[in-house]
């Protein structure tokens, strides 16, 4: 949104007012929109916090593992065995499918600041998105969710019992999914550490606990 400049009290304020509204009309027309990469193991808690995060700072949360599930349930997709085949074995679907499944959510949404939620997930993920997305959006931080292998672990099962319905959920492809978080995505992290980008967050406590964190990393 385009907000008009405040009154001018100085003498020589007409000139000076009309280059900043020329200038705040400029920044406004080329921002890019916001985006917060949010990771952390499978059952670390990053969908749970991403809601928390869209009630009270108002973006607009994607996660990657859900558009994937949604592609593979749209009868005709010619990606559906793929996917449903990376997501049993708990490995990475190629970057060309979860990165257009990203750019379409973003475009269809209108919004300008994105929380995407279990990406990048490899190098893969971060040379996709960087080429194709790196010009088109402004990374503002990584948001890491730190918690114990037993402690995801066992929140997955308890949301498999619980009837989540995913395929994944369950200690096979758990097991798995595990081997793919420290191979492929803990590089990832360390990539952006070595950045300074990363906000990290101890998830191993209570929804709310947690949250208050969250909402001190947001503003940082
Ligand atoms: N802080 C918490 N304490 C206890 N249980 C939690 C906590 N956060 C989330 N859960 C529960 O753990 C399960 C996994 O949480 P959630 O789906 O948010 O994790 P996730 O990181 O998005 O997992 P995935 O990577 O598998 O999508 C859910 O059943 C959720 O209700
Ligand atoms: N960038 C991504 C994100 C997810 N997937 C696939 C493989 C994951 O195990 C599965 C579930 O993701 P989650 O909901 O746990 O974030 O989806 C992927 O291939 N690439
Ligand atoms: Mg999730």
């Amino acid at each position: 949104m385009i907000t008009p400049p405040t009154p001018a009290s100085s003498a020589s304020a007409p000139l000076k007012l009309g280059q900043q509204f020329v200038r705040r009309l400029a920044a406004t027309m080329t921002s890019k929109p916001g985006v917060v990469f949010v990771l952390g193991a499978p059952g670390s808690g990053k969908g749970t916090q991403c809601e928390k995060i869209v009630d009270k700072f108002g973006f607009v949360h994607l996660s990657a593992g859900d558009l994937l599930r949604e592609e593979r349930n749209t009868p005709g997709s010619q990606y559906g065995a793929l996917i449903e085949g990376h997501i049993t074995a708990g490995t990475i679907v190629p970057v060309e499918i979860t990165c257009s499944l990203l750019e379409k959510a973003m475009l269809k949404s209108g919004a300008d600041k994105f929380l995407i939620d279990g990406f990048p997930r490899n190098q893969n993920n971060l040379d996709g998105w960087n080429s194709a997305m790196g010009d088109k959006v402004k990374l503002l931080f990584v948001l890491f969710f730190e918690c114990p292998q037993e402690v995801c672990t066992s929140r997955c099962l308890q949301r498999g019992a619980a009837g989540s319905g995913r395929s994944d959920d369950n200690p096979e492809s758990l097991a798995k999914r595990f081997v793919t978080y420290i191979n492929a995505t803990m590089p990832i992290v360390e990539h952006y550490r070595a950045l300074d980008l990363v906000r990290t967050v101890t998830a191993d406590r209570p929804p709310d606990e947690v949250f208050v964190d969250v909402c001190k990393a947001f503003s940082e």
